[in-house]
């Protein structure tokens, strides 16, 4: 059970580093409170909140394994490398899609309570 607790109180760390320090990360939990507050607002049914706490539990996750692999990459390749920088956008590029498809997928849940 100890060990339980304290594998989520890495998780928790890990979580806390990558808000603090992650720019993009900022960006993202402010955009998952505006979509939230505005998600009570319209009164989203049932389906749209799972589909859109599933969509930035995604964003955010990749988020943090971007990140996750930045810091692998900096400590495998402190140096420039055509890998290193091919690893870090291959992960950029992940969390792109998934931001991408969030808010294409915001966008039709918001639209039909916004202008029925
Ligand atoms: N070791 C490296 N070798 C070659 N290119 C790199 C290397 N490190 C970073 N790059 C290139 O520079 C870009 C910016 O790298 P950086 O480490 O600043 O990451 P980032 O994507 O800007 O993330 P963050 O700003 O959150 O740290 C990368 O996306 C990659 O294209």
């Amino acid at each position: 059970m100890r060990r339980l607790l304290r594998s989520f109180s890495y998780a928790f760390t890990g979580i806390g580093a990558g808000i603090r320090t992650q720019a993009n990360m900022q960006i993202h939990v402010a955009a998952a409170v505006l979509v939230n507050l505005a998600g009570l607002l319209v009164h989203l049914t049932r389906i749209e909140w799972i589909v859109i706490i599933i969509m930035q539990a995604a964003v955010m996750s990749a988020e943090l394994v971007n990140t996750a692999i930045e810091h692998v990459v900096d400590l495998a390749s402190p140096e420039k490398h055509p890998l290193a920088k091919a690893a870090k956008d291959t992960a950029a590029g992940a969390v792109l899609i998934l931001a991408i498809a969030a808010v294409i997928i915001g966008l039709f849940v918001f639209v039909p309570h916004l202008w029925p």
